[in-house]
């Protein structure tokens, strides 16, 4: 669907996104198939056997020795064809000027392009520059200019974004279903392990839907002969079975009270007149037969299925079931997350010196991960300490373990030589999506955790959550699959050669132009659009921080009012749509 009138472009528009998804179709057996090999794989070592698969990126000498003895033929086939120069050379650690550290050396050799404010240039004009100021260009570093030695190729091995998204998926709907058993009361939040089957019919009895009268047979109805054995007040809710009701008689009755067996009709009682001296009530209006009776089982029968199995419990669930008779429901437990923030350089508080930085992943990560229902630890700050790490995986009784920051290939990234030291098994090593290319999905050792390798830059690290740990902790929880949708969205968005982006950006549902259409009416009033959000460099939370959502932007990138596929963020559905103010 387009929304501007410019009919070349829409035509073009229109042929790409066709083209598109026949490709996607056309991937989606090849990706099934990969996604199955990725999970045998992993699931048919021995915890004796190095399971360490395909390290991808650019490393220093020390980890690549410490790999190789784990490497898989794929690794080694892949690694020595040092194709890509995309990202630039790797960091040479013996480069670092005296008195700087190694891994300072290795930080200022990526470049520092993401560092730029605004209004400072960026190299767009190179389809790989980074163009993480203020626009909306490819955000991922290009590593363009050390003119040291080439990074070791990485192109080809790196999961695509949607495989990897799926690997992860059916990596969480693989692992052994466990169930609990919890009171309404705890339940919120939880989902559901089994259908939810009606265990009374609802109504449960014929009810009056309106305060009023109850008769029997045609009018005028006689009033006062029986009182249906609520005495003056006539019929009320929560009385056992009232009397039957004779033809030509009526009687009072409230809203939910149990109809008498013989009941024809419920009269409102703002539709009828009493004649008080004659006892005798007409109505003011014609009764169709049943009106006002909500019949028994008009809502469901006992034993229908109300909600499957996989269904989120909200409020109106919780509802629903103590309706429809329970007093606990069978849920399965939330995923258990233990959260490891590495890196020497964090701060907890106060403002950044000294070359210490606050760490904005420790605060932001564990309540996204619980929108995602999952039960969140408190997050442990390690440091650059291998030891530690090694010992909080391999002591972690959690379903996931997420770690932030090392998981590149600097002198202190201790992520990939821990895993390959302790016999991980590595589901997704490098993600083909900017930012947070590095990302990667593990299994621990002999039925140990998963593990998702976060990269430290923040917007990378939540490119992590989205691509792979959102949809492990989906498969953990039982849920079903987010439905993927599509949205127009108002502005151009550059794309990366080869690899999906994913570029914060706010719904709008208005009068916006879209940019590109000579009318400029390409989202007209009362059109839902997404528009981009600029502060997107990997190291800014600048952006995402005002949007709803991620648009998953093809290698090409997406035209102004086109189409575009968006991740919503987990609490965006109980948001206002939020004007940001960053585009
Ligand atoms: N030779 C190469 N170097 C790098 C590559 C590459 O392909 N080849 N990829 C770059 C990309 S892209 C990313 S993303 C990062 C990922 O690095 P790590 O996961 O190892 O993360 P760190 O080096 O620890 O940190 C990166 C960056 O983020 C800052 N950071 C880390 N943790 C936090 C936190 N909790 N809060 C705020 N900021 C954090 C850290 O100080 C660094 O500036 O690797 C590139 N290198
Ligand atoms: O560009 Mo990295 O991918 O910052 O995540």
């Amino acid at each position: 669907m387009t929304r501007t009138a410019d009919a070349p472009r829409a035509a073009d528009a229109a042929r790409a996104v066709e083209q598109a998804h026949t490709a996607e179709a056309a991937d989606a057996a090849e990706e099934e198939r990969a996604v199955d090999q990725a999970l045998a794989l992993v699931a048919g070592h021995s915890s004796h056997e190095p399971r360490f698969v395909a390290q991808s990126q650019s490393q220093s000498q020390s980890q690549s020795q410490a790999r190789a003895s784990v490497q898989s033929p794929r690794q080694t086939a892949g690694q020595s064809s040092g194709r890509s120069t995309e990202h630039g050379p790797g960091p040479s650690f013996a480069a670092g000027s005296p008195g700087v550290s190694p891994r300072q050396s290795s930080d200022r050799s990526f470049g520092q392009s993401d560092d730029r404010r605004p209004g400072q240039s960026s190299d767009r004009k190179s389809g790989t520059g980074s163009g993480n100021g203020p626009g909306t260009g490819s955000g991922h570093d290009s590593g363009r200019s050390s003119g040291q030695a080439p990074a070791r190729g990485r192109r080809g091995q790196a999961t695509a974004w949607r495989e990897a998204r799926a690997l992860a998926a059916r990596a969480g709907r693989g692992a052994a279903p466990r169930t609990e058993r919890l009171s309404l009361d705890s339940a919120l939040g939880h989902v559901l392990a089994e259908p939810l089957a009606a265990l009374t019919d609802l109504p449960s009895f014929d009810t009056s839907a309106m305060d009023g009268w109850v008769v029997a047979g045609p009018g005028p109805w006689a009033l006062g002969r029986s009182d249906g054995g609520g005495g003056e007040l006539g019929i009320l809710a929560g009385h056992s079975a009232p009397a039957p009701l004779p033809d030509g008689e009526g009687v009072r009755i409230a809203t939910g009270a149990r109809i008498p067996a013989n009941a024809t009709a419920v009269i409102r009682s703002e539709h009828a007149h009493v004649d008080e001296a004659r006892g005798l009530l007409y109505a003011q209006r014609q009764v169709v037969p049943g009106q006002d009776i909500r019949p028994r089982g008009q809502e469901c029968r006992s034993g229908d299925q109300l909600l499957p199995a996989g269904t989120m419990v909200t409020p109106a669930v919780l509802g629903l079931s103590a309706a429809a008779g329970y007093d606990e429901l069978v849920t399965v437990p939330r995923p258990r997350v233990d959260v490891l923030v590495l890196g020497d350089e964090l701060l907890t508080a106060g403002l950044p010196h000294d070359g210490l930085i606050r760490d904005a992943l420790g605060p932001m990560i564990g309540p996204w991960l619980r929108a995602l229902g999952a039960e969140v630890s408190a997050p442990r700050r390690l440091g650059d300490d291998a030891e530690a790490l090694q010992h909080a995986l391999t002591t972690s009784d959690a379903d996931l373990v997420i770690t932030t920051g090392g998981t590149a290939a600097g002198p202190v990234d201790h992520v990939h030589p821990v895993l390959a030291k302790i016999g991980a098994g590595l589901l997704v090593d490098g993600v083909a999506v900017r930012p947070g290319h590095p990302m990667l999905l593990a299994r621990l050792p002999s039925g140990g955790p998963y593990l998702v390798g976060l990269p430290g830059n923040p917007l990378a690290a939540v490119s992590g959550l989205l691509t792979l740990a959102e949809p492990l902790l989906r498969g953990l929880a039982g849920r079903a699959p987010e439905e993927p949708y599509r949205v127009v969205v108002r502005d151009e968005v550059h794309g990366h050669p080869h690899d999906t982006r994913l570029v914060p950006v706010v719904h709008r549902v208005g009068s916006a132009k879209a940019a590109g259409s000579p009318t400029g009416n390409g989202a007209g009033a009362g059109v839902e659009h997404v528009v981009p959000l600029h502060y997107n460099g990997p190291a800014m939370l600048r952006g995402i921080a005002a949007a709803d959502g991620l648009a998953v932007v093809p290698p090409g990138g997406v035209r102004s009012g086109t189409e575009v596929e968006i991740l919503d963020l987990p609490w965006a559905s109980a948001m206002p749509w939020t004007e940001g103010c960053f585009t």
